[in-house]
């Protein structure tokens, strides 16, 4: 069984919350983007114009859509504004408190039976949800980034997690137009498990001074066919989510093979965090990306 949604609220307008709105307006659902920052907010709407302009341009979409997606999304700095959604999905930083500070005060003001997601790349499902006054109505709907452009979402139910929901967040997503792989609730679930700690390890080859920057990232788009290489990539997704994360891993699993590189927290605590602040592995400042190693 299902239960209908036709309003999703988004927490946090990033580059995941940005994505997400983008490809649920366009999908017909009305949305609401919520941040503490009205400056965030304006910049992540100027960022969905232009990735929808740039899908008129591919004429992957019309013109009409494009306007209509926009016009179905809401932006607003109040948590209160999330009052009617049927479905809300967090998507704000990669820490636990700031999570469970969002879920106490959205779910105060909504109606009882809404469903209530994170986008959490590695944080327990179940711990999250036993914070939370619906932890059967508490799921994990993890998008991949870009997420307009990347098929697969991840759907991770905690212990408690009903069908109803399950069965409404996959048919949520299938109308993203998107599959769905199903993990089980363990640390950073299926891809990042798999993901995260071939990127940690191309940060220790850099650390260890195997290899530089442009050979590592090189080696692995020439060497095996990645889109992108791993130091840029971790650059897109973030280094501070990359290293919580690692973090995530490491104290989940209390294995040593998860222990982030000390690179990379010496990277998180210099600020550089990669293409957002405009300086990780690769300095953004310029015309082109120059390696920092
Ligand atoms: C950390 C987590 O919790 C989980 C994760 O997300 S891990 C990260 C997973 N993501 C990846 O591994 C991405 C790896 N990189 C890639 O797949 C590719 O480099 C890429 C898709 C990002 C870009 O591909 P490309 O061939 O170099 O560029 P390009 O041809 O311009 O773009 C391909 C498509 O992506 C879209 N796209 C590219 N960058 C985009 C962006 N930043 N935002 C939105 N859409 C974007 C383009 O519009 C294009 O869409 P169409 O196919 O509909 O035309
Ligand atoms: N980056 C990636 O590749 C992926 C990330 N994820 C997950 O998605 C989530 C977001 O990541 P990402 O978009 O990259 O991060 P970003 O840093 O790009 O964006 C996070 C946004 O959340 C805002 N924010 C912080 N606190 C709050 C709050 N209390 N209420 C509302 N908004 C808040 C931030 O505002 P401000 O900057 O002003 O603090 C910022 O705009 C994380 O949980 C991450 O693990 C999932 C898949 C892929």
């Amino acid at each position: 069984m299902t239960v209908a949604i036709k309003k999703v609220g988004v927490i946090g307008s990033g580059q995941m919350g940005n994505g997400i709105a983008h490809v649920a307006a366009l999908a017909g659902f009305d949305v609401v983007l919520n941040d503490v920052s009205g400056d965030r907010l304006k910049s992540a709407l100027a960022t969905i114009n232009g990735n929808l302009t740039r899908q008129v341009a591919k004429k992957a979409i019309s013109e009409n859509e494009r306007k209509q997606a926009l016009d179905r999304i809401a932006s607003a700095e109040s948590i209160d504004t999330l009052a009617d959604c049927d479905l809300v999905i967090e998507t704000a930083v990669e820490k636990e408190e700031t999570k469970r500070k969002i879920f106490h005060d959205v779910c105060a003001v909504l109606k009882p039976e809404a469903i209530v997601a994170t986008n959490s790349s590695s944080i327990s499902i179940t711990r999250l949800a036993a914070s939370t006054d619906r932890p059967e109505k508490f799921i994990g709907i993890h998008f991949m980034n870009p997420v307009p452009a990347m098929e697969l979402v991840e759907l991770i139910r905690g212990i408690a997690t009903d069908d109803t929901t399950f069965d409404t967040a996959k048919a949520f997503v299938a109308k993203l137009g998107k599959q769905v792989a199903v993990s089980e609730d363990f640390p950073a679930f299926i891809v990042n498990r798999i993901l995260l700690p071939m990127i940690n390890e191309a940060i220790y080859t850099l650390y260890e001074g195997v290899g530089n920057v442009e050979a590592i990232d090189a080696a692995m788009k020439l060497g095996a066919h990645h889109p992108m290489g791993p130091l840029e990539l971790a650059d897109f997704i973030g280094l501070d989510t990359c290293l919580s994360i690692m973090q995530v891993l490491h104290e989940g699993l209390a294995d040593s093979k998860y222990r982030p590189c000390p690179l990379l927290v010496k990277y998180v605590e210099a600020g550089w965090l990669g293409r957002k602040s405009q300086r990780g592995f690769y300095d953004y400042r310029g015309d082109k990306p120059i390696p920092t190693r």
